[in-house]
Parts: structure tokens; sequence; C-alpha cells
């Protein structure tokens, strides 16, 4: 006979009273949060070149507010995303992905590498077949919320863009620098459900990871549940900030700095009374077969780099191999060599 945890959907995880055992993480006291919170920077500060610079150098995560993205955006977006969560379970899966990290609705591509389920549904729009799926979710209403995305796509990229720029520049360096700048491929959208949970204290939203791309930015809407790790304190909760995106920085601008910026390890926890939804636009990684590497400029003979080029598709491969030890796989051995 199969036993409950085996027939528990994701699409219906917010009507469960109990936690089934396949959900139930093990918790230490070393991941309690602490009293600690995320630099805020005003993109109008005069100094917010520094600004961003140190907060890249210490955190690989902050928040931002005055980013030019209109509210208007962000709430079609959420609600876009509540009009699908709310579906049921058996709607939500004729818009299932064919495979994990391509567009359509399911478990984060990372599921494999973790022990016990997350509290997490969601859509990745990767590709232009996400369109396909939304008119099955949607046959009347599906032009209007392909509207909806493509038109945050396009904000995202020039935001993403922006924080690019800027950040090269505390580093000294541009986006010129870059020999694939002009050939990124778009961004992805992780549309992410978290459902009320029965024991949100042993349970886990989006499992500790980075993201693998150039940067993230978030909308967490006003509920909290983000969490970043700092080496030096542990776990910090991202207080919602109204107004506020978060940015967390990824694995390939640490690689492109050589290891100068750091790219941050965070992860989701969840709630017993409110469910959350969060809007994940993880951009970079050039199209092609472009290689990626520290930045010649940063690097030399005082200074060598410390990663060896890698295609972006390489380093995806090597990342759903290999997870978190994936700076390992391309680490040089001996730079001075
Ligand atoms: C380009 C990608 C980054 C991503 C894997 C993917 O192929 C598409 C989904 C992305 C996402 C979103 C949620 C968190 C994450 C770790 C995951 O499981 O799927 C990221 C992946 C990543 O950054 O490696
Ligand atoms: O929901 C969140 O706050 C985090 C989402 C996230 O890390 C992701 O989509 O990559
Ligand atoms: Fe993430």
């Amino acid at each position: 006979m199969p036993s409950i945890t085996e027939d528990v959907s994701i699409g219906n995880l917010g009507s469960l009273q109990t936690l089934p055992d396949s959900f139930t993480w093990k918790f230490t006291s070393s991941d309690s949060a602490v009293e600690e919170s995320v630099p805020v920077i005003d993109l109008f500060d005069p100094n917010v070149i520094t600004l961003l610079g140190d907060a890249c150098k210490t955190w690989g995560a902050f928040q931002i507010s005055n980013h030019g993205i209109p509210q208007k955006l962000i709430d079609d977006v959420e609600s876009l995303s509540k009009t699908l969560f709310d579906m049921s379970s058996e709607r939500k899966l004729e818009a299932a992905s064919s495979d994990k990290g391509v567009s359509g609705y399911g478990e984060p591509r990372m599921t494999p590498f973790f022990e016990k389920k997350m509290w997490c549904e969601g859509f990745t729009i990767a590709d232009a077949s996400y369109a396909d799926h939304f008119l099955t979710l949607w046959p009347h209403d599906y032009t209007k919320y392909c509207g909806i995305i493509e038109e945050y796509k396009g904000e995202m990229e020039k935001l993403a863009s922006r924080l690019l720029s800027w950040i090269l520049s505390s580093l000294g360096v541009t986006v010129e620098d870059i020999e694939w700048a002009q050939n990124m491929s778009r961004g992805v959208i992780r549309l992410n459900h978290y459902p009320v949970c029965p024991e949100p204290e042993r349970a886990m939203g989006l499992g500790a990871h980075t993201d693998s791309t150039i940067l993230t930015i978030l909308h967490q809407s006003n509920m909290g549940g983000l969490q970043v790790f700092r080496e030096e304190t542990g776990w910090v909760t991202v207080e919602p900030v109204p107004g506020a995106l978060v940015i967390n920085i990824g694995d390939l601008f640490h690689i492109l700095s050589n290891g100068k910026i750091m790219s941050v390890v965070h992860r989701a926890r969840v709630n017993q009374t409110r469910s959350r939804i969060s809007i994940a636009y993880l951009w970079g990684g050039p199209a092609g077969d472009v290689e990626i590497k520290p930045i010649s400029k940063i690097v030399g003979p005082v200074e060598p780099a410390i990663y060896r080029p890698v295609t972006w598709n390489e380093y995806l491969r090597i990342k759903y191999e290999v997870f978190e030890k994936s700076f390992d796989a391309i680490r040089v051995v001996n730079p001075t060599n």
C-alpha cells in the first residue's frame, strides 16, 4: 500500500492539516535567525556605487528603493501568480514543466539535492514555451497575462543592467570589460508560492542555495520568509520594506569578480497563518557557447584567476551534478602556476 507521504501533491499543500514526514526537516540552534538587517540602498543616493559595492562584498544581498519599477506592474504579476496558485492541483498540473528548469509549473529544479521536500510550488518562465502553458491555464486571458510577463521582463532587464554597471564600476571595471555583456540571454522568472503550513518550524519553503545567474531581483510583497546566510553571524531575515526589491548576487557574478563579491546563500521559511508569494527574476548567463571567466582587467600576476573558464551550459550542468560544490569544481587548483 502506498504511504501517505507518497500521495502528497505540491498543488494542494495548503489544505494539509499535518506535516507529512517527507516534508519534515531537522533544524538545529544555528538555524535560528539573528537580529541583523541587510542594507537598504536608495538608488538615488549620490554614493550609490560605493554602497552597492560594499553590500556585494560583505553580504551578497541588499534591498533597493527608488528602483523605478512601476508598483502597478509588480501588483499585476503578483495577482497573476495568485490566480495561478489558487487553481486546483489538477489544473496546475496541466501546465507542468516537462523537465525541471524549463518553463512550466512544478518543484524547483534543485529539489533532488535535498533529503526532504520543500513546502512550495512554483512556475518557471524560462523560454517562449511558457505562453503555451498560459494558454492552457487562461484560454481567455492568456494574451493579457503574457503581456504583463513580457513587460515585467523588459523592466527587470533594464534594472538588472543598471545594477550590473554600477556594481562593476565599484570593482573598477565596466560592462565593456565583459565580452559577452551585449549577448546576455533573457532572464528567467520564477513565481514561488509557499502555502500556509501546519508546522512551519519543522518545514522549509526553499532550501539553502545560491542562484546560478549574475543577480536576482526578488519581490517578496509584504510577507517575510526570505533569509540570507552571513558567515560571521548566521541566518538573517530579510524584512520586507514597502516598495523595495531584494537583490541577491548569484554565482556568475562571483566568478566574474574573481571571488571579490559573494553569491549569497539564501532560503525561504514558511508561515502558519498566511501564504506567501515571491517573484524572482534571475538574470544573466550568456546566450550560446561563450566562456565565462574572471574579468581580465581584475586578474593579473598579483591576483591570478581563481576559476577556470566555463560556458553557461557547462556551469549549469556542473551545478546540477554537484550543487553546492560547483565553485570547487571550477576552481584553479594552484592559481600561481
Ligand atoms: C536558469 C536557471 C536558474 C535556476 C535553474 C534554471 O534552469 C531555471 C530555474 C532557476 C531556479 C529558480 C529557483 C531557485 C533555483 C536554485 C532552482 O531550483 O531553479 C534556480 C536555478 C539556479 O539559479 O540554479
Ligand atoms: O521566496 C523567496 O524569498 C526566495 C526565492 C528564491 O530564492 C528563488 O526563487 O531563487
Ligand atoms: Fe534563490
